[in-house]
């Protein structure tokens, strides 16, 4: 489904005159399959949420391919409800102006879904997510950090795409509320048959939703390991970042 083929990214270091390039990303190719849950593991400034916006064809790479089914992901068209994303900062992702069912609504109809029929989904989708239709009127500050992020989810899957893009979008809601959206995204994956990736710190919620886990290691990939396999890494340094997040 997606195939990234020696993607090399850098960034200017330093002010806007400097010559000073920081090279984030290393010569990265790596294949995600149909239906994959993929979890990008890495250390601080490794270069997993810049890794995050070029597959999703926000940024694009200084060389190399970033393919969709074939086709470059830098094409609107191409990524216009296959791929989709959930971020962290969950507050500004949703327009504070809009209600939820605007909110719902903006994804849909993006998709040239007629208005009646986008609206009669609403209450569906909020279903899957585990929110009631009395949500539909309601403002993101009348919220729960847990329950904005359900509407973003319920965002992110209302056009039914091939793949969502998690950038540590569950870190910041507390421990119950991360399990029950960890326990929603594999019954959502089931029921829409889609892949994920998920970039996180958090290497526990990545082996419980995952099927294989990248390593990034200073803008290159150290080790992709299935997760039943994750017991025998093979690399030191992903044992010793596995020990330390762990612990
Ligand atoms: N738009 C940008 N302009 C300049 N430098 C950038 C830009 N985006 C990222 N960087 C640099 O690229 C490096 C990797 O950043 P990135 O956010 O991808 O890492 P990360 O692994 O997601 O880190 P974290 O886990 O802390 O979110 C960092 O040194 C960062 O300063």
């Amino acid at each position: 489904m997606l195939s990234v083929e020696s993607v090399e990214k850098s960034y200017r270091k330093g002010g806007l005159f400097s010559k000073e390039r920081e090279h984030v990303l290393k010569n990265i190719s790596f294949e995600c399959k149909l239906g994959e849950c993929l979890g990008i593991i890495g250390e601080s400034g490794s270069g997993k949420s810049t890794l995050g916006r070029l597959l999703l064809g926000i940024e694009k790479p200084d060389r190399g391919s970033i393919l969709f089914e074939g086709k470059k992901v830098e094409d609107r068209k191409v990524r216009t409800g296959n791929l989709s994303a959930v971020f962290q900062d969950y507050t500004s992702s949703i327009n504070p102006f809009y209600t939820v069912e605007e909110a719902i609504l903006e994804p849909l109809q993006m998709k040239r879904k007629a208005r009646e029929e986008a609206l009669s989904e609403i209450d569906h989708l909020l279903y899957q997510v585990g929110l009631d239709p009395s949500y539909r009127k309601k403002y993101p500050h009348e919220l729960s950090g847990g329950e904005v992020q359900r509407v973003c989810i319920a965002r992110a899957v209302s056009t039914e795409p091939k793949c969502i893009l998690f950038d540590e979008a569950i870190s910041s809601l507390d421990g119950s509320v991360q399990m029950q959206v960890l326990e929603l995204l594999k019954n959502l994956r089931k029921r829409y048959d889609m892949g994920y990736i998920f970039i996180t710190h958090d290497i526990q919620a990545a082996a419980y939703i995952c099927d294989r886990i990248m390593v990034l290691r200073n803008g290159e990939i150290e080790e992709i390991v299935e997760v039943e396999q994750l017991k025998d890494v093979q690399s030191t340094y992903t044992k010793k970042l596995l020990q330390m997040i762990i612990a």
